[in-house]
This record gives structure tokens, sequence and C-alpha cells, in this order.
């Protein structure tokens, strides 16, 4: 479902996973390696509320804050040379898998159960999803959101890779890419 009226190399990439896999700190790696502006989604949705995302939850609920996250990424897909970092929950808006997949190149950041949960202490204060859960509960959520980061166009796992690392297999395979579905002339 790649664009097809767009050059593959003018198109944003989208970076999806589980909360805390590391789509912030690794889209803003990547938009430095590949000279581009970087978005989080999260970030923008922050600032156009001017609270941080559990104060948003709390004073206008998840539905509001759900409905922004799909305005302001049908916006930001649209636009080219982005690297685009959305929140953990995005995927799971049918309308935002589509609009991503058809806009833009879609990386899957996937972490494996037993090295998320060793980063749960740097995510908790900052992530309403997760709090009031137990670590079971976070576990069966986990596992239940694999279904929704099955939309993608490539994935790459992080497991014992430290955010250059990823960040340079990211890049070198989309220059692969580049190359074999577009040739330079
Ligand atoms: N490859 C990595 N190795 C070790 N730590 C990492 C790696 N990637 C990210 N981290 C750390 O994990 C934490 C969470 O990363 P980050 O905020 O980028 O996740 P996220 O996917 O954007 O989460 P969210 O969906 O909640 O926005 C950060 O403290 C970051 O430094
Ligand atoms: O996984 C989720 O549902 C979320 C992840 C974060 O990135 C934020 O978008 C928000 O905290 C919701
Ligand atoms: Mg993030």
């Amino acid at each position: 479902m790649i664009n097809k009226n767009t050059s593959l190399r003018m198109q944003s990439i989208v970076f999806i996973g589980f909360m805390g896999v590391g789509k912030t700190t690794i889209g803003q790696k990547v938009a430095q390696k590949l000279y581009r502006d970087f978005v989080d989604i999260d970030r923008e949705i922050e600032k156009e509320f001017n609270m941080p995302t559990t104060e948003i939850f709390k004073t206008f609920g998840e539905k509001v804050f759900r409905e922004k996250e799909k305005s302001m990424i049908d916006s930001f897909s649209k636009q080219q040379l982005k690297i685009i970092s959305v929140g953990g929950g995005a995927f799971l808006q049918e309308d935002i898998r589509n609009i991503c997949l058809s806009n833009c190149i879609v990386f899957y950041l996937d972490l494996s159960w037993d090295y998320w949960k060793e980063r749960i202490g740097l995510l908790i204060d900052s992530r309403p999803v997760l709090q009031s859960r137990t670590l079971e509960e976070i576990e069966e959520l986990f596992y239940t959101r694999q279904e929704i980061y099955s939309y993608h166009h490539s994935k790459v796992n992080t497991n014992d890779l430290d955010v250059d690392e990823v960040a340079d297999f990211i890049v070198d395979s989309l220059k692969v890419a580049w190359d074999i579905y577009e040739p330079l002339k």
C-alpha cells in the first residue's frame, strides 16, 4: 500500500510501536542522520493543549486525545520528507493506519516483553495508559497491542541494540530500498 504518486525518497517516515520502544528517541536520531525535520505527534498534541498527555487524559478524556491524534497525523502524514513518531496507541484507529500506510513508509519498532519490562521505570509517570495497571495487566496490553503493529512496511527488532545502532540500521535499509526501487539515473 505504498503511495505510487510520490517518490519513495520524498515520502515521510512514520515510527510505530508500543509505548517506550523508542519511537521518539530513534525518530529524532534518524531525522538527524537524514537531515529531515522530526515531528513527535504526542508532543504536538501537548503543545496544542498546553499540558502534558496525562493532564489531557484527566481533563478532557482519552476520546478527545484520540480525535486530536487523528487530525494531527492526517495533516503531518501528507507532508513530505518528515520523520514522524506517533503515539503507542495511534494504530488502534483504522483510519490512522490507512492514512499512514498510504502516505508514508511505516517502520515498526519491535522490542520483546522481557526487554520492555526493564524500561518501565522510565515510562510510568508520563504514560497515562500504564498508570493504575499491574505489571500483569501491562503485559496483557503489550501482547494485545501487537496485532495493531502488524500493519507496517518494515520492521526492526531493537533487543540488544542501542539507539545509534537502530537508527543506523533504519537509515541503511531505507537507502537500500530507495536504490532498488528508485535507482538514481
Ligand atoms: N534502543 C534503545 N536502547 C535503550 N534505551 C532506549 C532505546 N530506545 C529508547 N530507549 C529509552 O527508552 C525510553 C523510552 O523511549 P521513547 O520515549 O523514545 O519511547 P516511545 O516509543 O516514544 O514511547 P511513547 O509511545 O510512550 O511515546 C527512553 O528513556 C529512551 O532513552
Ligand atoms: O499507547 C498509548 O495508548 C499511548 C501512548 C503514548 O505515546 C501517548 O500517545 C498516550 O499516552 C497513549
Ligand atoms: Mg514517544
